[in-house]
């Protein structure tokens, strides 16, 4: 049976059985017999990305990576790439429709991000490419790390390491309490896979759950909210795990700062783009939302220097994703779905580009 490197272990946790993937393998093996038949799956990365999917890939697929080529991209993809049905996005490597327009057999796109605001997909929706997203690998582990930066906002916990490694406590043994986190209502905004862990994780906690999200979802026990200002007037914390798209763009705005209100905390696994971040420093600074937990900035690796000054906000530099756990995680994902799609086989974290409205991430 092929088996991706490192994987038997973590398949076993996930309870996947190891002999759905020796059929699709035995399949493929039917389907494309000898190292020429592998199927083509075309690596889209910047050259400074490298990757380990592109040695767990090697043995089953014929790559294709530009990035390898000293022939410009362009001209690589134009002379070698218009049979490519199937093309792997390496993290956030922009996929342009100009791009796009030089594979004009692509039918899937293997997205190793959970947002995916990097592809133009109105070229994909137009084109009726399918994709597969990251956040299925990926959504614990975001969930785990928007809960600590909200306990850590809460409760003053990176504030206090400074204090004591300044030796600020022989000095000043009053530092200031912080919050209680049972109890607090929390509005999480958009509500996929990342944001349900986030809710299940708080509900432990005593919190109250609410959501916004395109549709209510008739599954989910969270009240729901049809728009962002409501939920921010009735909640005491905002989680951002929606995608950025042209809809979400800043859908944190002044009107939502305000209905969020003084006592208000935001927590950010997003996207930076989603928080008008010059208003935000500035409701942080005047004390017009109490605190803020960043792990994604508008124009990263910048960080707007006045936060730096605040005592209220948790900084990080764009990590919740990323566990040895889920690293490993992905790289099956995304083995699993090139298989399955070179087999005809139902494709797993499947990312509904649908009209213009937000999707789930
Ligand atoms: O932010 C990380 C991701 O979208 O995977």
């Amino acid at each position: 049976m092929a088996m991706i490197p490192g994987t038997k272990n973590k398949m076993e946790r996930n309870n996947i059985n190891p002999q759905d993937l020796t059929m699709a393998s035995d399949a493929n093996q039917e389907c494309f017999p000898s190292n020429d038949d592998l199927p083509t799956v075309l690596l889209h990365r910047l050259p400074s990305f490298n990757s380990p999917l592109k040695e767990i890939l090697q043995p089953h697929f014929h790559l294709l990576d530009p990035a390898d080529s000293p022939e410009p991209a362009t001209s690589f993809l134009s002379s070698h790439a218009k049979s490519v049905r199937a093309l792997v996005c390496i993290y956030n490597t922009p996929l342009s429709a100009e791009t796009l327009s030089l594979l004009p057999s692509l039918e899937f796109i293997v997205a190793t991000s959970a947002g995916v605001d990097h592809i133009d997909l109105e070229e994909c929706r137009g084109r009726g490419i399918i994709m597969t997203n990251a956040s299925k690998a990926f959504a614990e582990d975001a969930a785990d790390y928007a809960v600590a930066l909200l306990i850590d906002v809460c409760r003053r916990i990176s504030t206090a390491d400074r204090y004591v490694r300044a030796g600020l406590w022989q000095v000043n043994r009053d530092y200031p309490l912080g919050f209680k986190l049972g109890r607090k209502r929390v509005g999480i905004v958009g509500l996929g896979r990342i944001g349900f862990e986030v809710g299940k994780r708080l509900e432990a906690f005593g919190c109250s759950i609410a959501y916004n999200s395109r549709q209510k979802k008739p599954s989910i026990p969270f009240s729901y909210h049809a728009n962002v200002v409501d939920l921010a007037e009735d909640n005491d914390a905002l989680i951002l795990c929606c995608p950025l798209t042209e809809q979400t763009h800043h859908i944190i705005n002044r009107q939502v700062l305000e209905a969020l209100g003084k006592e208000g905390v935001i927590i950010n696994v997003g996207r930076g783009g989603l928080i008008d971040e010059e208003l935000l420093v500035k409701f942080l600074s005047r004390g017009d939302i109490a605190g803020a937990g960043l792990d994604v900035f508008e124009n990263e690796p910048d960080v707007p220097r006045e936060v730096f000054e605040l005592d209220n906000v948790v900084l990080s530099p764009h990590r919740a994703i990323f566990t040895p756990e889920s690293l490993e995680a992905l790289n099956e994902l995304v083995f699993t779905n090139l298989k399955a799609f070179f087999s005809n086989k139902p494709l797993q974290s499947v990312f509904k580009i649908e009209g213009k409205d937000y999707p789930v991430m």
